[in-house]
């Protein structure tokens, strides 16, 4: 397990500071350049044999680190061609003088050479880029893709937005690749994530130091920023907290019930389902050792958080979209337990968002998780601009509450900014009633005392390891919580 600093990610403006901070201790850029290319021929060498290479450089520093890869393949004895999209007398510094250091032709584009080739370089575009691509490079972007050839992207692959994952026109797809110092929010974010394909972050010299100064608020979501409560020796069910999970109708039991048995596969001391009595009696064919608590209307569930001292709450997983719904987490944002809101918990608010942050901003000590899949999202918060990372921020500080925006890049973020992106969540976790166990987990590690945000990271990645255990199709929510043990264990 690394440290916390080593997830961090760096957007394009961050990484132009950690340079410059590099620099201005005095290693130059020139240095850092030649580092750069080293380490994506590196890459190459220890993974593939010699084979005919198209190396593309871009009108920029990217461009500047092909000329690099191009130069030390060469020496290698690669054959190796070489077309520059942009004005070769435009090049600036160290880019201009990896332009002049290389010995072979600079060539025009010519989609023959891609099909030539065995391998393509792409060093078009990097972190400068800051428009969509068209014209030329959008003809050579394209020649490239559908030759279908081992590709190698220097940084991020030309037309991915390094920041936000965003294709700006096309992009390329590449096999590999070679990022330096930290990765970027565009390799984890889709589709960026989709065209990077193998990400390796290199060392290129830059000192770690520089992270202080930058301060970055984004990272990769990973064991490292968390830790999992342990079972106190001296402890007892009572210890390890109550889970209460709100039940939907007679004939919608599954989606709570699986959240109830994620909860208590997690580590809650005890974990009850509360409901009407017809519901009550559908689970008590199913569950053991979770409780049954009956809970008709608002009133009762208030007296049953009461009696059983929850100390956390998931309500949502096929609640039942309406009023019901809305006075039960009224009542249980009063409660003081942390809560988790879910599916029917928030669309229940589609017409009255404010309320559910007015609710949530009642006590501020406790925290409140929202889990929304798109869908839910765009219901309560409408239409945000921005990245998908900067769209879950925004919810947050909006609401109050973390934000766990699901999909398969789903990204956790605090109200005060910090956030993370996952990565470790295979496509069959696309399921029904995986979101379900999702918030179980939630609420099952909120139970035992773990802060909101560490909480919501950690149940995510668990989540996401517990479907890669799996590790083939045919997955169902209802495999999950058995996993769970063996997740854990990995983890303590
Ligand atoms: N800094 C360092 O110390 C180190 C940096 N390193 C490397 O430098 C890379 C960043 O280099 P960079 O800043 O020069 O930007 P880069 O991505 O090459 O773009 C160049 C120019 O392209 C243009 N352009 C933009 N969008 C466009 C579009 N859609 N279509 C067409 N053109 C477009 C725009 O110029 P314009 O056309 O606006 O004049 C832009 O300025 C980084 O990714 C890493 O690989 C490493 O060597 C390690 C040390
Ligand atoms: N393609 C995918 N890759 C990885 N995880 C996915 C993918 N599709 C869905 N998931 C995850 O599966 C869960 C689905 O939750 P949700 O949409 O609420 O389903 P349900 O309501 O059926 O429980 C979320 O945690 C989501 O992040
Ligand atoms: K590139």
């Amino acid at each position: 397990m690394g440290e916390i600093g080593d997830y961090v990610l760096l957007n394009p403006a961050e990484m132009a500071e950690a340079d410059r901070l590099t620099a201005e201790s005095g290693v130059s850029y020139a240095r850092l350049m030649e580092n750069a290319g080293t380490a994506v021929t590196e890459a190459i060498l220890e993974r593939y044999y010699q084979m005919p290479v198209l190396v593309l450089c871009g009108p920029g520093n990217n461009g500047g680190d092909g000329f690099v890869v191009a130069r030390q393949l060469k020496e290698k004895g690669w054959p190796v061609h070489l077309v520059m999209h942009g004005d070769r007398a435009k090049l600036k510094r160290e880019a201009a003088a990896n332009a002049d250091a290389w010995t072979g032709r600079i060539e025009a584009f010519n989609p023959d050479l891609v099909s030539d080739a065995d391998m393509v370089i792409d060093a078009l575009l990097g972190a400068g880029l800051d428009r969509d691509v068209d014209g030329e490079l959008k003809t050579i972007i394209e020649a490239v893709n559908a030759a279908r050839k081992t590709v190698v992207a220097v940084d991020v692959p030309s037309g991915v937005d390094g920041g936000t994952g965003a294709v700006r026109g096309a992009a390329i797809e590449a096999t590999l690749t070679v990022t330096f110092f930290r990765k970027k929010p565009g390799h984890l974010l889709l589709p960026g994530r989709e065209k990077a394909g193998e990400v390796i972050v290199a060392d290129i010299g830059i000192r770690e130091d520089v992270l202080g100064p930058i301060a970055g608020t984004l990272w990769e979501n990973e064991p490292a920023h968390w830790q999992l409560p342990h079972a106190d020796p001296a402890g007892h069910k009572y210890t390890r907290g109550h889970c209460v999970v709100v039940s939907g109708g007679p004939l919608q039991t599954g989606a709570s019930r699986l959240a109830a048995e994620a909860a208590l596969r997690s580590g809650a001391g005890l974990v009850s389902l509360a409901g009407h009595r017809d519901a009550l009696m559908v689970h008590a064919n199913h569950v053991t050792s979770i409780m049954l608590k009956e809970a008709p209307q608002w009133s009762a569930l208030e007296q049953v958080l009461g009696q059983t001292k929850a100390r956390s709450v998931v309500i949502g997983p096929a609640a039942g979209v309406g009023q019901a719904t809305i006075e039960n987490v009224s009542i249980i944002m009063q409660s003081g337990a942390a809560v988790v809101l879910d599916a029917d918990a928030l669309t229940s608010f589609a017409d009255a968002p404010e309320e559910l942050f007015r609710f949530i901003a009642f006590d501020p000590s406790r925290p409140v998780v929202m889990t929304p899949h798109t869908g839910e999202f765009a219901r309560l918060f409408g239409e945000i601009e921005g990245s998908k990372v900067d769209v879950a921020r925004i919810a947050a500080a909006r609401s109050g509450a973390i934000v766990i925006l699901k999909g398969s890049d789903t990204v956790i973020a605090a109200p005060d900014g910090r956030a993370f992106i996952n990565s470790n969540a295979p496509a069959i976790l696309g399921t029904a009633g995986s979101g379900d166990v999702l918030a179980g987990i939630v609420g099952g590690l909120l139970a035992q005392g773990m802060p909101g945000v560490q909480a919501a990271a950690a149940a995510v990645w668990i989540h996401g390891d517990a479907a890669q255990r799996f590790g083939m199709p045919g997955l169902i929510s209802e495999d999950l919580p058995g996993i769970l043990p063996e997740v854990l264990e990995g983890l303590v």
